[in-house]
């Protein structure tokens, strides 16, 4: 299935990411596994996209290819109008750098550092000042003005991981990529961290793609994308928890027929 959805309930707006024609083949012969099968999207500027879908369905391989972090066997992937697929591994690296925000199940913060260390890290390793205006916004908005001295083994999970959406958007990327980025966290802190990238995007007008399990996270996204062997098989816009869910059923259902038949 081609989705050609650029925006969320019918606006059209800008595109952020599109893959196009995607396939991801790993192996050959009788192992050969297609990771990804032809996988079209288009992910709309300022716009929370979730991803979901079984284990093995391919979210985790389309979230790399998208952010550059793998290389698809075919197809193209653009980050506004830059074709990833074409670019020398120097160029990629800065351009992940430089214009792309990650934040991973594990929080992956430097233990020696401090959390606000942690946040502006990407920017002194890119040797950029921070925007001191937004700094103090993104500061403000994960609301942990008095832990900045703190480090990392002395705040919670759920403080760890809004420390790491700070960091992914410290410096106004393209397009903040989160695998699972509550997958770690009891429901009280995973509402914290959506909340927070949800109020980035509504607020601040940053791009957001998700890869989850949890329905309840994928409530907080514009637009959800569900994944089957490889291939988009959904899409649900405005979704709440229950839609999600009644999607996944209808396609665990429709998959359970697919191999029975
Ligand atoms: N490096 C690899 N070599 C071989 N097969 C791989 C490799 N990485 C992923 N795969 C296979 O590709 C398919 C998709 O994997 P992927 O990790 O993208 O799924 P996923 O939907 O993210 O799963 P989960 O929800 O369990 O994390 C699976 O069948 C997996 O076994």
């Amino acid at each position: 299935m081609t989705v050609d959805a650029t925006g969320a309930a019918g606006t059209l707006g800008e595109v952020a990411v599109r893959a196009a024609g995607v396939w991801k083949v790993y192996g050959g012969g009788q192992t050969r596994v297609e990771a990804l099968a032809d996988v079209s999207a288009d992910f709309g500027k300022g716009r929370f996209t979730a991803i979901m879908g079984p284990s093995g369905s391919g979210k985790s391989t389309l979230l790399h290819c998208l952010a550059g972090l793998d290389k698809p066997s075919d197809g193209q992937v653009f980050l506004g109008d830059v074709d990833l697929t074409k670019l020398p591994e120097k160029q990629l690296t800065h351009l992940r750098r430089d214009r792309i925000g990650f934040v991973f199940q594990a929080f992956n913060l430097v233990p020696t550092l401090t959390a606000l260390e942690n946040i502006t890290l990407p920017l002194d390793l890119a040797g950029r000042k921070p925007d001191q205006d937004w700094l103090t916004t993104v500061i403000d908005t994960i609301g942990l003005t008095d832990r900045l001295s703190h480090k990392p083994a002395e705040l919670s999970g759920g403080q760890q991981q809004r420390v790491a959406c700070a960091r992914a958007l410290v410096s106004r990327p393209d397009v903040v990529f989160a695998d699972e980025p509550t997958g770690n966290l009891d429901s009280r802190s995973s509402a914290d961290v959506l909340a927070f990238l949800h109020r980035s995007v509504r607020d601040f007008h940053q791009t957001v793609v998700m890869v989850t399990h949890d329905p309840a996270a994928a409530a907080y996204a514009d637009r959800v994308l569900f994944l089957a062997d490889g291939t988009l098989e959904s899409e649900l816009v405005d979704p709440t928890a229950e839609s999600v869910l009644d999607t996944m059923k209808q396609l665990e259902a429709a998959g359970a027929e697919h191999l029975a038949g």
